[in-house]
């Protein structure tokens, strides 16, 4: 891979500062006692297979303030509310950003939209610690997101091990062949095909359509980012692509359940 900067690459490089500054204030024993009192988690994979077993599109809601990409994508952002509108209008699961450099993210989002709401949620952020992953399970969340061009090979598989021992489930998210390819090395059940090219914020939907046929029938495919319209849906689901993961199109909507209603039904 070369150095040059890139948008990735300048937030993994923020995210081992991140991550030392945070162990200093919080041990990894501390995090590991409040899992000890968490509630337990909620079926992120079941709650997509439930969707998609009534012949319905299973939608990953995503709670998003702002992105690297796009600044400020929701001025009034109040994840509570936003948590209830997405379960009114029928997602399957939520996504929460928690990474606050670079999206305005926060845990205090992801705590206050899993109360709000009965769904599962995944945390969405840039892992590369052990740590983090016991930070998302005390945080509450049901699963995490393992960006494969984030990783090497032995970090992908250590840390989706250690996420599945801990009880959540992981999504496993990819943009071209070489990743996917180590993606299908894991057991997982899901596999995200990232529409966005994460160096170079391009966005196309022809990503999911090229990756699609190299991808067993056991494995759930989570088309993410770049889907704004019903078209874009039809399209997606003619290729028997049923899971979404869904941000800024939700986002810029006042009621954001509203028109994932009006894009899935
Ligand atoms: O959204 C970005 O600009 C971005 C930039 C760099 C790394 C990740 C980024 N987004 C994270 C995501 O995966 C999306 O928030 C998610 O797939 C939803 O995408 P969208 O529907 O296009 O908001």
């Amino acid at each position: 891979m070369s150095s040059t900067p890139t948008v990735l690459r300048n937030i993994l490089e923020r995210k081992k500062e991140e991550i030392a500054e945070r162990s200093r204030t919080a041990s990894i024993q501390h995090l590991l006692n409040e899992i000890k009192v968490q509630t337990p988690v909620r079926g992120f994979v079941a709650s997509i297979e439930r969707k998609l077993a009534q012949q319905q599109a299973a939608v990953i809601a995503e709670v998003k303030k702002a992105s690297p990409s796009k600044g400020v994508i929701r001025e009034h952002f109040d994840p509570t509310e936003i948590a209830k509108s997405y379960e009114k209008g029928g997602a399957a699961c939520l996504s929460v950003l928690t990474d606050a450099d670079f999206f305005q993210g926060s845990e205090t989002y992801l705590k206050q939209a899993r109360t709000a709401s009965t769904l599962p949620v995944i945390r969405k952020d840039f892992i590369i610690d052990d740590y983090q992953l016991v930070e998302a399970r005390a945080i509450g969340a049901d699963c995490i997101l393992l960006i494969v061009a984030a990783l090497d090979k032995q970090q992908l598989v250590s840390l989706n091990n250690i996420a599945l021992e801990l009880g959540m489930d992981v999504l496993v998210e990819v943009h071209d062949r070489a990743e996917l390819d180590l993606a299908l090395d894991l057991p997982n059940k899901l596999i995200g095909i990232n529409n966005r090219n994460l160096h170079t914020f391009e966005t196309s939907l022809d990503t999911t359509f090229t990756l699609l046929p190299h991808i067993d029938s056991e494995r759930i495919v989570v088309s993410e980012s770049g889907i704004h319209s019903i078209d874009d849906v039809k399209i997606m689901r003619g290729h028997n692509v049923n899971t979404f993961l869904v941000g800024e199109a939700f986002m810029r909507d006042e009621e954001p359940g509203r028109r994932l209603m009006e894009m899935f039904n």
